[in-house]
């Protein structure tokens, strides 16, 4: 069976990154990516936005939409103190099995936990199945047509408090038209825009913070 991308660049950091070392991991995902095959991983660019913002905001329950290969759960996790729980949820079953070795080599397991399906069926299981009251971070980083309804699902199930922080990847490129359309004119928000590019390219791209203001 040929292998995927996303297998390809899990072997190579297998093969070239230190077990363990959840930077030497990130670094080997940009190195292949920038160099043999573009992934759409936050990268670092926008990853070092999504490291100030987590260190400003010191978050202990925090959910991801789109693990894709875990880049960006591993450069969660990394800067999250032991006791923090961060669910990560992912609808298709190869990413995820690649991301959770991913995960696994870099050595931050004990503080990650992948969910699989799609986030309209998990997100209103959250409180119920697994134990969250709310949540003080969520990064949008799935399909570009679910911020929005998915934003909203969050609100309906009373998973936001008063300084919630919803970071949201890629609201240039691939886009994110709605979701901005609906945060920056909905007055529960403060929104801030992060100018960046896409990961790996010199296309320009940006990130949208909002802050739920109860
Ligand atoms: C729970 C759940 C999870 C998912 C889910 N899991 N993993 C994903 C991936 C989503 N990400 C992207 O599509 C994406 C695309 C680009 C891009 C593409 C092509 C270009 F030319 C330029 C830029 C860049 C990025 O940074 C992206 O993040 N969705 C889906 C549904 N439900
Ligand atoms: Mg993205």
């Amino acid at each position: 069976m040929a292998q995927s991308k996303e297998e390809r660049i899990l072997n190579f950091v297998l093969q070239n990154a230190v077990r363990g070392d959840p930077q030497s991991v990130l670094d080997t995902i940009d190195k292949y990516c920038s160099q043999k095959e573009w992934a759409m991983n936050v990268g670092d660019e926008k990853g070092l936005i999504l490291d100030k913002i987590l260190e400003e905001t010191k978050p202990s329950v925090l959910l991801e939409l789109g693990t894709y290969c875990g880049y960006s759960a591993v450069r969660i996790a990394r800067l999250l103190n032991p006791s923090a729980r961060f669910l990560t949820i992912e609808f298709n079953p190869a990413f995820a099995a690649i991301a959770r070795q991913m995960i696994e080599f870099a050595g931050v397991q004990d503080k990650v936990k992948i969910l699989e399906g799609p986030s309209e069926t998990i997100i209103p299981q959250l409180k119920k199945k697994h134990e969250v009251d709310t949540l003080d971070f969520v990064f949008l980083d799935h399909w570009k047509d679910r911020y929005m309804p998915d934003t909203i699902l969050l609100l309906d199930h009373g998973l936001l408090r008063k300084g919630s922080v919803i970071l949201a990847d890629n609201v240039i490129v691939p886009g994110a038209p709605e979701f901005i359309k609906y945060i920056r004119n909905n007055n529960r928000f403060e929104c801030t825009n992060y100018p960046a590019h896409v990961e790996y390219m010199k296309v320009k791209d940006a990130m949208e913070k909002a802050v739920f203001v109860g």
